[in-house]
């Protein structure tokens, strides 16, 4: 085997710059940057042996090994960096592409190589002078990855997977922009709940949370947006019992990829909830007698509702001669439904989006038709959210029933026929075109919950057991985010709440005096009152588009810092902000500034303020000499004692945040598609000072 890495000095073998080497070769000029770890596989193997991809530790503890007899694994097979070259599960292009992202494969000679050194214990080198020096992995700088201060323990660098310290808040993003592990540490939280279903009693469960609406959703008054702003934050905290780092991203259906003014053209709803194939998926479905092999083209392909899918999926099988008739109903059917929810748990049968369908007179088929003709709702766009953002008084924005028995204008139209939108109507309904039954001279059916055309009368609630598989392969008239009794039970609900929630914030910000009425009513069944609603912060998220996080570490202070790049996210608004955070600066001995530039890596403290990407400044002062007693400067553990209601301690590690929207988007209309975050620490006499800050990360965060 000969590789670039081949040591030139016969004597001594690099190993782990061999290692770092091949893989190297495969990534080519690929620039994915794994969450912000960066080309991990060149750090020094012993902090490789640490860090996690994905949350999931890359190289399997030591002590791993096969039994005496050869039996179960060795620690390299087992190790996750080698199952994902390999292209096994997880990485086998279903949930996540074989590493290295963006490059070629590696060969298995190479990986077999790999495998041996992690099964050696990941040795630096190898030499035959046996002189046991270690060769370090230097991080090549221009890609963008800083080896020295950086704390591992943070896995991918995305914000979300920053666990907020003392009172930062937590990030609610635009779910358009998650990372695909964001999105699979939400996937997962959802999926661990569903989990729990199978003890119905188990109040953490979902469907028990999402009862919770069945019985109590507040709807058409003043109580709409405050409730809700309750509901999801209590079931943010059920996620993130299982993921502390999870949030529950918002979904802007404003945005141009859903094509708001003929959005049956757009993308439906968000890529992430959408129905998707995986490798494994075509394997379970074969060892179901379903010839999954000829719907490999399928494999990562999105689809927003069954219909659609099982259309491509008649399409392939027509083409490669196999009659799909038999496959598309039934337990065949079943086995599909099964496939699909176990890869993306955000997935959901009883939904329909975008389905209307129009008959002339019974009896007729069913034609396709539009939200618009169809129920005579009109898909929101961002002129009317911008229309009902300028509304003055809560009586418009919010309702209602205690001013003068009205909807508030975002409830009543943007939500209700985003329920209607995600909801849908099935075209599988065995009763379309099946003249409704006789009615009484009252107008009620003779037939108690069969066929009932008109809209509000046909979500079936009775005699389902939500989330059972039997109740997944039902094929009823509406999807259930039609009906307040159902809408919660399909997972789209979440993201399409939090986008309300968040449009209420933000017309908060500009009327901070206009409230629902009745402050001091309890919103049941929990005992928040509404009052406790109005201040968003205090339930400790905020809400951001996209931001990225650079882990630091309080071990080096950081004198200028240079944060790889990130992408400015789709439909950026010219007027959207933009923002650097420097997260937990603890107590500085002595005062500094910090400049900030974008795009600016030669930034030094002689640049000039005129340079084009200087985008602002902060100052932070110093504590000067300590003249208390031993302790005083300590900084602050967590409160121990429960009953200290005293007000943060002055030495408690502090965000500083600046605003840097000018700057960005200077250079966004200039034509920067990404921003780097450019540090300089500088002291009171206006040089560089190295040895000062100390911090635990840098972000950048773009607000939608
Ligand atoms: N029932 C509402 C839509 C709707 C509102 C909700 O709040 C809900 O949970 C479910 C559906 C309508 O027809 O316009």
């Amino acid at each position: 085997m000969t590789t670039s890495a081949d040591a030139a000095d016969p004597t001594r073998i690099d190993l782990a710059a061999k290692v770092a080497a091949l893989i190297d070769a495969a990534a080519g000029d690929s620039d994915a940057d794994y969450g912000g770890l960066g080309r991990f596989w060149r750090l020094p193997p012993d902090r490789l042996a640490k860090i996690q991809l994905l949350g999931m530790p890359l190289i399997a503890p030591a002590g791993t090994a096969k039994t005496c007899c050869g039996k179960g694994e060795g620690r390299g097979e087992a190790s996750l960096l080698v199952r994902a070259l390999r292209g096994l599960p997880p990485f086998d292009g279903g949930r996540f592409p074989r590493l290295p992202w963006g490059g070629a494969a590696v060969a298995e000679d190479d990986i077999a190589f790999i495998e041996r050194w992690i099964d050696d214990g990941l040795p630096v080198a190898e030499t035959s002078l046996g002189d046991g020096a270690g060769g370090s992995v230097e991080a090549d700088p221009a890609a963008g990855f800083r080896v020295e201060g950086l704390s591992l323990n943070v896995a991918t660098g995305a914000v979300a997977d920053y666990v907020p310290m003392g009172n930062e808040p937590k990030q609610r993003m635009n779910l358009d922009c998650l990372s695909p592990i964001q999105l699979e540490k939400l996937r997962y939280a959802f999926r661990e709940l569903y989990n729990l279903n199978r003890w119905p009693q188990d109040a953490r469960n979902y469907n028990n949370l999402a009862l919770v609406h069945q019985n109590h959703c507040q709807h058409g008054w003043e109580r709409f947006l405050p409730w809700h702003r309750v509901y999801l934050y209590e079931f943010e905290q059920a996620l993130q019992d299982i993921l502390p780092e999870v949030t529950m991203p918002y979904w802007d259906f404003t945005m141009a990829r859903y094509v708001p003014a003929m959005p049956q053209d757009g993308e439906i709803i968000p890529r992430a909830l959408k129905a998707f194939l995986t490798a494994d998926s075509l394997v379970f479905l074969e060892d179901n007698g379903i010839p999954a092999e000829a719907l490999a083209p399928m494999v990562g392909q999105h689809f927003a509702t069954l219909s659609a899918f099982f259309a491509q999926v008649s399409k392939l099988w027509t083409a490669a001669g196999i009659d799909p008739t038999p496959y598309l109903s039934g337990q065949n059917r079943n086995r599909f439904i099964d496939a699909l929810l176990a890869t993306n748990s955000l997935w959901y049968p009883l939904r329909y989006p975008g389905q209307f369908f129009a008959q002339d007179k019974p009896g007729d088929p069913m034609t396709p038709s539009t939200i618009n003709a169809q129920i005579n709702y009109h898909y929101p766009t961002a002129d009317d959210i911008a229309q009902i953002q300028s509304l003055r008084t809560f009586r418009d924005y919010g309702g209602g029933g205690l001013y003068n028995d009205s909807f508030g204008l975002i409830d009543q139209n943007p939500h209700n026929t985003l329920h209607i939108w995600t909801g849908g109507e099935n075209p599988d309904w065995p009763g379309w075109g099946v003249p409704p039954p006789p009615q009484d001279a009252a107008g009620t059916s003779s037939v108690p919950g069969a066929h009932d055309p008109s809209r509000g009368g046909a979500v079936k609630v009775a005699g389902r057991r939500f989330h059972r598989k039997d109740d997944l392969y039902q094929q009823p008239q509406f999807g259930d985010m039609f009906s307040n009794l159902t809408a919660a039970f399909d997972p789209i609900f979440w993201p399409v709440h939090s986008n309300f929630d968040r449009l209420w914030w933000e017309w908060q910000q500009v009327h901070p005096e206009s409230n629902p009425a009745d402050l001091d009513s309890v919103l049941t069944p929990w005992s928040y009152t509404i009052r406790d609603t109005l201040e968003m912060p205090r339930f400790g998220y905020e809400y951001v588009k996209s931001a990225k996080i650079v882990p630091v570490g309080m071990g080096t202070p950081v004198g200028r810092f240079a944060m790889p790049a990130v992408d400015v996210p789709e439909g950026l608004k010219g007027d959207s902000r933009v923002e650097v955070r420097l997260h937990r600066v603890p107590q500085l001995m002595r005062s500094c500034f910090v400049r900030v530039f974008l795009n600016t890596p030669e930034a030094a403290a002689e640049t000039p303020l005129s340079a084009p990407g200087y985008a602002g400044y902060l100052a932070i002062f110093g504590h000067g000499d300590c003249f208390g007693g031993p302790g005083h400067c300590d900084v602050p553990g967590p409160r121990s004692r429960r009953y200290d209601l005293r007000p943060p301690d002055h030495n408690t590690p502090r965000n500083h945040r600046v605003d840097v929207t000018r700057a960005a988007q200077r250079l966004i209309a200039a034509g920067a598609k990404s921003l780097t975050v450019n540090l300089v620490v500088i002291g009171v006499d206006y040089r560089e000072e190295p040895e000062l800050l100390k911090l635990d990360g840098v972000s950048l965060s773009y607000f939608d």
